[in-house]
């Protein structure tokens, strides 16, 4: 197994960098460079010197010993000063080293998933936390990192493994007299798996939004005022204003972490009937997008009229507010009058929604569960036929099974069996 070092730190200037090592050569190499009598497992401030003596740094090296480290190898990292020159000069040094190479990209976190550190639902859960912008994203993503997902999994497959060996053990001893009917317990087995399946399925697509954030459309007709609103919510000049009915034409997205939650809000062309050719490509590209945002704002007296159904959850607010006579639940982008309302109705909506979220956050897990979830309603069906198919339901089970292993990245069929078999006790 090759030594693998990298830069784990972000690149450019700062104030600390970590280089990291993993490998058998990792405490070796942090001993090229810091000096003997190295802690296998420890903190020390030394001093780094290349190999002629020349001092490239002063820095702290940690060693970590495997198994107990990231990546379940010997580790060492070493936090020296972020330059770029800095840096480079430790990086050249290591490159020089006979054993030892530059890691590719996620090497580190890859290690850490074929030593068992993690399993593959962490390894995406990480993935996540170090993208993640905002508080929603940053929990769900310590909820996967933690292996909640990997942890839910675990229990299905057992339960599917004892109702599978239930079914095995009347297969194998079919001669014989098997006390017990087993079908209720493997229907009572499956079918809570399967309940507990279909509400994590049902959840991965609002998982799936805090992850890569929602989208919320401003409609409504030409100078609404829409624009003006973005501008307010965002903060900046992301898109023109003017007194011109019709003046955005292409969809203006920004992006804002809005109380918590990531949100791309879109502003979009006027919405009237004109005989305008590219007003008329905005309009019918606003009805699209606004069409298939996860809500939308409407910006206008009423919203009949405008091409976009108003769907549950929708909000209305009326604009320009400043220019209306005791109207108090408006809202006006030029003034900022009811903008932090309009904020909270927003997050609120949303929010009410991902309290449906699950812990399975990707498409990946989606088609796993669905896969689990056809297999084990094929095989209840085999079971209630009545007929004697306990090798067919059984066989639905393990397809079961093997596509919930492939939710943590573990498929292997050889340990199953053995956890069959010795979960399964005759005792005859
Ligand atoms: N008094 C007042 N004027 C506003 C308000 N919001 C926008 N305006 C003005 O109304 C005009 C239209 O504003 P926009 O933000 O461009 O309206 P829009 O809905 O984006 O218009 P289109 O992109 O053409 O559909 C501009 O002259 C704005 O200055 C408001 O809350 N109060
Ligand atoms: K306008
Ligand atoms: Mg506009």
């Amino acid at each position: 197994m090759d030594t693998i070092f990298a830069l784990a730190s972000a690149q450019g200037k700062a104030g600390v960098a970590v280089i990291r090592l993993s490998g058998p050569l990792a405490h070796e190499a942090a001993a090229a460079l810091a000096g003997p009598d190295l802690p296998a497992r420890g903190m020390r401030l030394r001093g780094l010197r290349d190999a002629d003596g020349a001092r490239l740094d002063e820095g702290v090296v940690l060693t970590f010993q495997g198994p107990s480290s990231f990546t379940g190898e010997d580790v060492a990292e070493l936090q020296i000063h972020g330059s770029t020159a800095s840096v480079n000069a430790v990086l050249h040094c290591l490159s020089d080293m006979d054993g030892l190479r530059m890691a590719e990209p996620g090497e580190f976190t890859r290690r850490a998933l074929e030593n068992g550190k993690m399993d593959l639902a962490q390894v995406e859960g990480l993935a996540d936390l170090i993208d993640a912008e905002t508080e929603a994203q940053r929990k769900q993503a310590q909820a996967v990192l933690a292996g909640e997902l990997g942890q839910l999994a675990e229990r299905w497959r057992r339960d599917l493994i004892r109702a599978a060996s239930l079914l095995e053990a009347v297969i194998d001893f079919a001669d014989e007299d098997v006390p017990t009917d087993v079908t209720p317990e493997v229907r009572g087995l499956v079918s809570g798996v399967m309940s507990d399946l279909k509400s994590e399925v049902a959840g991965v697509r609002i998982a799936e939004r805090i992850r890569t954030g929602f989208e919320v459309a401003i409609v409504g007709p030409p100078n609404a005022g829409k624009s003006t609103l973005l501008n307010a919510l965002a903060g900046r000049e992301a898109a023109i204003t003017s007194e011109y009915a019709g003046t955005t034409r292409d969809v203006i997205e920004v992006r804002m972490d809005l109380a918590g939650l990531p949100v791309t809000l879109l502003d979009t062309a006027g919405l009237r009937e004109t005989s305008d050719h590219v007003e008329g490509l905005g309009i019918a590209l606003a009805r699209q997008r606004a069409d298939n945002a996860d809500l939308r704002v409407f910006l206008a007296d009423g919203t009949e009229g405008l091409g976009i159904p108003f769907q549950p959850g929708d909000i209305h607010v009326l604009p320009k507010a400043d220019l209306r006579d005791g109207t108090e639940d408006g809202i006006s982008g030029k003034t900022g009058q009811g903008i932090d309302r309009l904020i909270s109705q927003i997050s609120c909506a949303l929010s009410q929604r991902t309290a449906t979220a699950g812990i399975a956050t990707r498409e990946r897990h989606r088609v796993a569960m669905k896969k689990a979830l056809a297999a084990l309603g094929d095989g209840l069906a085999v079971l209630e036929s009545g007929a004697d198919l306990y090798d067919i339901a059984a066989e639905e089970l393990r397809t079961a099974i093997r596509a919930l292993e492939s939710l943590v990245g573990r498929i292997d069929v050889e340990n199953l069996l053995d956890e069959i078999f010795a979960s399964f006790c005759l005792g005859k």
